[in-house]
């Protein structure tokens, strides 16, 4: 598992394009037949991702955590962005289609992860965060998810919202995570932009065609760097942090978010004309 350390604001405005990506993109997590992890000192979330063939991938225990197994003292969301597939924990089976997530609570000791046709593999976008407490493990589909629909095409920025884990959705400790699907047309998302000091972030980009990118932005809102993100790629974001991106084409992202809160209302609106 690669370990990233916290930049400061300061650090983050002198780095060159090399040092951005090094320390806020993270790339090669999704790999046929491989799992994957990056530990992020930012409210000491962990992102990962897996594409399990013909053998289920076990989500493994790292020397890092100091624990017996990977969810002794942590919760987990888990977002299939592939084929169909099922998440095994501790022996109960859910089977989980294109945009469903599971959620898995802690102290669940093994988690399996499969594809049901080897030849069209589920791939999991796996997040999680330090939990003091059990949550049921659970199933949510995408129509579960009370979608909302913001944004519109004059802006460029009409986009549909899935919220999962979140408050009056799955319950977790401190995981808050959903993903949002833009309009065909519309490359913007979370444009206009917000911080939440309270609560790190992380973007993971799919369903972005090949040869398309996303930029996305990052930064203080006065002091805004950018990334180009290809698909299944994902990005940290420091709770100074904007995060927003544009896209060549429309795409998809799954957003998750662990800190202080679990308001997803919490943000802190940076106006368009005050970007720097
Ligand atoms: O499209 C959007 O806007 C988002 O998805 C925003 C994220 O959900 C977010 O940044 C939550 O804090
Ligand atoms: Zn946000």
């Amino acid at each position: 598992m690669q370990i990233r350390f916290e930049s400061s604001r300061r650090e983050v405005s002198q780095m060159d394009t090399q040092a951005l990506r090094d320390n806020f993109l993270v790339k090669d997590i999704f790999r046929n037949g491989e799992i994957h992890f990056v530990y992020s000192h930012y409210d000491r979330v962990i992102i990962g991702g897996a594409i399990p063939l013909a053998t289920p991938l076990a989500i493994p225990v790292f020397d890092a955590l100091k624990a017996s197994y990977f969810l002794e003292r942590r919760e987990i969301g888990i977002i299939n962005i592939g084929g169909e597939g099922e998440v095994i924990a501790d022996g109960e089976h859910f089977a989980i289609s294109k945009l469903g997530c599971v959620y898995v609570g802690k102290g669940t000791k093994e988690v399996l992860l499969t594809s049901k046709n080897p030849a069209e593999p589920a791939a999991y976008y796996l997040l999680s965060s330090p939990a003091h407490q059990t949550y049921p493990t659970r199933l949510f589909t995408k129509e579960d998810a009370t979608p909302a629909t913001v944004g519109s095409m004059e802006t460029s920025n009409h986009r549909t919202i899935y919220k999962y884990i979140h408050m009056d959705g799955i319950q977790s400790c401190q995981l808050v995570m959903g993903l949002t699907v833009l309009q065909t047309g519309s490359v913007w998302n979370t444009m206009p932009s917000h911080v939440h000091d309270r609560r790190m972030e992380a973007y993971c980009y799919f369903d972005v065609p090949d040869n398309q990118r996303v930029l996305h932005l990052m930064g203080e809102p006065s002091e805004t760097r950018h990334l180009w993100v290809g698909n299944r790629q994902a990005v940290i974001s420091p709770p100074w942090s904007i995060h927003s991106g544009c896209g060549t084409s429309n795409y998809s992202f799954i957003w998750g978010m662990a800190g202080e809160n679990k308001d997803y209302t919490d943000m802190d609106p940076v106006l368009i004309g005050d970007l720097r």
